[in-house]
């Protein structure tokens, strides 16, 4: 099941058509006139918008599901430089003026363009695809919606290597490396001392973030977070850091550079976000607990100033016992950053 999710990932990837279900789809991003002629075979592609881009753009009305993807008509104008247009946030202040833009019901494709808008965005892609209902072309990889849909990380993972990694802020610490059978990204455990899985353990949940964690960026606090919350579980004598590859909170690195690129325009971390068409948060907090559970971790202690964070754990069946606030790094260039979080998702600063 997950081989062929992995696969599908893989092909849009490479800007290749896949259909799900019935339905075949193109990245928008990766598309170009060749390969766009190729998938329309003599017929015209629609164009299918995760539903924050489409309601971006004023285009959600009646017929679209509450918080599905909407379908658009690619009428004459649109031609592939006007859909690249619609996907990309990054061009809206280039071309502000757009449409009008005329949607299509979803009906019995709905299942279908839900999963084809998910494998957009587990290849790190804009969610945005052309759309051909009923064809198939004979080289097309094939995908079922429902198993698409079904899909988690955390589904397969298994605990996969363990060796020691003395650290500078941690001495005592072993390094952990998880992989999920469907090739995606392998996940790390930083376990710090013994925890006696007795009492509930302290533990940070760390997402990677390339520009903070490796190259010293001042837009957010997440390399010096990473690194107190080492000190902080050495200094306690033991506790685990996991260390998550989702990226721009799950949006992926190249599409964290979209939003970084719309802030240098003017838009917050959570506009951002939503303008590029994704959730403000698109993380799975079940990679983490099904981490915890194969170090034999059922009760925690969370360092985070996001309660959001608490919940998701909770909800995946992770005891908090508590939250233990978590700051550093706060600094001129991210004063913004951390405002926005306090006043637009709740965090606790
Ligand atoms: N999409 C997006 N991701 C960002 C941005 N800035 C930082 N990130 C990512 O946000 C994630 C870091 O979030 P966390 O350190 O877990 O922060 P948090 O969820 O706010 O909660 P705590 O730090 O635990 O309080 C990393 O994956 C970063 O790459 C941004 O402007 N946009
Ligand atoms: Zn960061």
């Amino acid at each position: 099941m997950s081989l062929a999710v992995a696969r599908a990932v893989d092909e849009l990837k490479r800007g290749r058509p896949v259909a799900v279900g019935g339905l075949g789809v193109l990245a928008v991003e990766l598309a170009d006139a060749d390969s766009l002629a190729m998938f329309e075979n003599g017929a015209r592609a629609d164009l299918l918008l995760s539903h924050p881009r489409a309601a971006l753009l004023n285009i959600v009305n009646q017929r679209a599901a509450a918080a599905g993807p909407v379908r658009v008509r690619r009428s004459d104008w649109m031609d592939a430089a006007a859909s690249l247009a619609a996907a990309d946030p990054v061009r809206d202040l280039a071309t502000p003026f757009k449409g009008p833009y005329e949607t299509v019901a979803l009906g019995d494709i709905t299942q279908a363009a839900s999963a084809a808008i998910r494998l957009a965005k587990l290849a790190g892609l804009l969610p945005a695809l052309y759309l051909m209902e009923g064809a198939r072309g004979a080289d097309w990889l094939a995908v079922e919606p429902a198993d698409v849909n079904a899909y988690r990380e955390a589904n397969d993972l298994r605990l996969v290597t363990r060796a020691r990694l003395p650290l500078d802020t941690a001495e005592n610490s072993e390094i952990v490396a998880f992989r999920g059978s469907g090739g995606g990204p392998e996940h790390l455990a930083i376990v710090i001392g013994d925890p006696r899985r007795s009492s509930p353990v302290l533990i940070r949940l760390h997402s990677a973030c390339l520009t903070g964690d490796v190259l010293g960026s001042l837009k957010c606090d997440c390399g010096p977070q990473m690194r107190a919350a080492l000190a902080a579980i050495a200094k306690e004598g033991a506790g685990i850091l996991l260390y998550l590859q989702q990226e721009g909170r799950g949006i992926g690195l190249v599409n964290k550079l979209r939003a970084y690129a719309l802030q240098d325009q003017g838009f917050d971390t959570v506009d951002a976000n939503l303008r590029l068409g994704f959730e403000i948060d698109e993380r799975d907090f079940g990679l983490a607990a099904k981490m915890l559970e194969l170090l034999g971790v059922g009760q925690v202690r969370l360092m985070t100033n996001n309660p959001a964070k608490v919940a998701g754990l909770e909800a995946e069946g992770v005891t908090v016992t508590e939250r233990v606030p978590h700051h550093a790094g706060e600094g001129a260039h991210n004063a913004q950053y951390l405002a926005t979080k306090r006043e637009r998702t709740g965090h606790i600063l």
